[in-house]
């Protein structure tokens, strides 16, 4: 199985890349929508929530004001880290559960799209890490004009993140998504067909064939050598 990872900084156009994926039939796994599930009304990171915060981030039927919450975390480090750390177990299993279930599905090549993927060291379990960069003057226009943001909200949430120059530093692949979507979709052709290359063989024993072949060929073998030993 090939895992790979997709980030980039707020408002870089991970999720537009992620729908190209999503239409060339790569299996995707969005962090966004995993961390909207794990807060839904009643759950284990909604009850953590509440206790932390307060009954005022509720709206009346009982579920989070999100556009509240990020006001809050997006303005006070503080507050920020303690949503980070209350949400992060429950976040990262979720993950996982989401993994394994396209795993034993048989799925070959997965994407994990994960803004903070390097702030939570998960770049550790991907391999190759997709940046997606924005020059920053558009990134703050782009997320203004998409979130009805102000440029000080807009700055709070892009300092809320690792630089993104850096993130591109460290990439394995860089889509520059600065220019018009047909420009992104260009390059996006090229990492496709690197993506879709032929899984290595440590790739393919990771996959759920590549384990059956082992664990098949291991029992084979194992019955062998009994009968020539017997
Ligand atoms: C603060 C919250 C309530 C704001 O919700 P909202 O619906 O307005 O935004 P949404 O969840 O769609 O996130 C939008 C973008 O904000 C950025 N972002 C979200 N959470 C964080 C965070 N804790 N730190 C830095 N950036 C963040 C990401 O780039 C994300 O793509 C929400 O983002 C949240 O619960 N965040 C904590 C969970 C988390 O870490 N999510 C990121 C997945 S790895
Ligand atoms: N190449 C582009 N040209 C013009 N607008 C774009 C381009 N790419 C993305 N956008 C717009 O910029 C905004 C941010 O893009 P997108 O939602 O894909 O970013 P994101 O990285 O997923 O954001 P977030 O971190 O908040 O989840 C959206 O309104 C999107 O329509």
């Amino acid at each position: 199985m090939r895992l790979l990872g997709l980030t980039g900084g707020i408002a870089s156009g991970k999720s537009t890349v992620s729908n190209l994926f999503k239409d060339a039939g790569v299996p995707i796994v969005d962090a966004d929508i995993v961390a909207r599930d794990v807060v839904r009304k009643g759950t284990g990171g909604w009850k953590k929530i509440v206790k932390a915060f307060g009954n005022d981030i509720l709206f009346e039927n009982g579920e989070i004001n999100r556009a509240l919450l990020g006001q809050i975390v997006f303005s006070d480090p503080e507050k920020r880290q303690l949503l980070n750390h209350l949400l992060a177990p429950h976040i990262s299993s979720a993950i996982f559960w989401e993994i394994a279930k396209l795993w034993m599905k048989g799925s070959k090549v997965i994407i994990l799209d994960i803004p903070l993927l390097f702030e939570t060291k998960m770049d550790r379990w991907t391999h190759p890490v997709i940046v997606v960069w924005v020059d920053p003057q558009i990134q703050i226009e782009r997320l203004m004009s998409r979130d009805g943001c102000s440029e000080e909200q807009a700055q709070n949430r892009i300092n809320a993140q690792l630089a993104l120059d850096w993130k591109k530093s460290e990439a394995d692949i860089v889509i520059n998504n600065s220019g018009s979507l047909d420009d992104t979709k260009e390059q996006f052709q090229e990492v496709l067909r690197k993506v879709s290359e032929p899984l290595t063989w440590k790739e393919r024993l990771r996959s759920r064939d590549g384990l059956f072949s082992v664990v098949l060929c291991t029992a084979v073998g194992v019955l062998l050598a009994q009968k020539n030993l017997s």
